[in-house]
């Protein structure tokens, strides 16, 4: 079953349009990458999911049932971390968890031992009586990540919950999603970070204007803009090199020489660097160095929208 399907979302401020007839399915165990620039609509989709924002039209469904007409039960099965901290400073980190936990339907002893789960989870278990307002911004934003999954929720939202924090935090933060995902949570992330999008998503919807343009798995997305691939092989000398030969190879589509640089074109799918090295040592070339460059999430990102992610 799907743990989140979501059918011609659109939501408008006055004449604004800001998710535009957006239609997604999302498989149990996912972890499932929104993409976008600032303004793209990320936010304004995740608040109609979590039902913070009312949706203008379209349908969503969570574990097969309409969040509007199940409004307790999507409730129950969500947790959000959102983009900006949403912590009681003047509330110990235990007290922080409680409270939210206990806003998800948590009570008594399961209350109890579910948040100092999440505490330990998130690497607070120490900091259990500590006032949130000393926290270091990282740990901050751990709090954050307790704050929404004491309850145990099916799907787990995160909306760029690593900006602005220090390396070891936000390493922290990518581990701690990854092992969420393992103990049987699906994940939706948000992030204007590649790097993190590419490390840690499964699929990856890529979100402009409010409507996506582009989704599937890094490989589909890259495939989209590109199926080649370029190899570039620096040799000592050119002279003994036979063409035809390289070119006979499966997936070589063209070979060019400048100066002592062999650049060959081949099918991005097909995987021949071996095959290719192989011919050139046997015909008693010196190779310098190889160079395969692959298409990026940052490439794909700019070719379909023509704008940078970080503008
Ligand atoms: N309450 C509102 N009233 C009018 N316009 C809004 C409102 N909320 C959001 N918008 C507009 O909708 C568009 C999408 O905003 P949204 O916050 O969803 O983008 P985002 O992709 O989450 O960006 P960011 O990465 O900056 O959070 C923006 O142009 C924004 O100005």
């Amino acid at each position: 079953m799907n743990v989140l399907e979501i059918n011609k979302l659109t939501k408008q401020f006055g004449d604004f349009i800001a998710v535009d007839n957006l239609s997604l399915s999302i498989q149990d165990g996912e972890i499932f990458g929104f993409l976008g620039a600032n303004g793209a609509g990320k936010s304004t989709a995740i608040n109609m999911i979590t039902s913070l924002l009312p949706i203008t039209r379209g349908q969503i469904e969570i574990l097969g049932k309409n969040i509007v007409k199940h409004s307790k039960f999507a409730k129950a099965n969500i947790g959000i971390v959102p983009q900006e901290l949403a912590i009681y400073e003047d509330m110990t980190a235990y007290e922080n968890v409680q409270f939210f936990a206990g806003l998800y339907g948590l009570r008594g002893s399961l209350l109890k031992s579910r948040a100092e789960e999440a505490l330990a989870f998130v690497g607070l278990e120490d900091k259990h009586r500590s006032y949130s307002k000393n926290f270091s911004g990282g740990m901050k934003r751990r709090l954050n990540i307790a704050c929404a999954i004491a309850h145990r929720p099916k799907l787990i939202i995160m909306d760029e919950p690593t900006v602005g924090i220090d390396p070891q935090s936000r390493s922290y933060i990518l581990n701690s999603i990854k092992k969420l995902n393992e103990m049987g949570s699906t994940i939706i992330y948000t992030s204007h970070y590649m790097e993190e999008v590419e490390e840690i998503c499964t699929r990856i919807a890529i979100i402009d204007h409010g409507k996506i343009i582009a989704q599937g798995t890094k490989q589909q997305l890259k495939a989209i803009i590109t199926n080649q691939k370029n190899i570039s092989i620096e040799v000592r000398s050119v002279e003994q090199l036979d063409v035809e030969k390289l070119r006979d190879i499966v997936g070589v589509n063209t070979v060019e020489l400048a100066d002592a640089v062999i650049r060959i074109s081949s099918d991005a799918e097909i995987n021949n660097l071996n095959k290719i090295i192989q011919q050139l040592m046997a015909s008693g070339m010196e190779i310098r160095s190889v160079e395969a460059d692959e298409p990026n999430l940052e490439t794909v990102f700019l070719t379909l929208t023509g704008r940078s992610l970080r503008d």
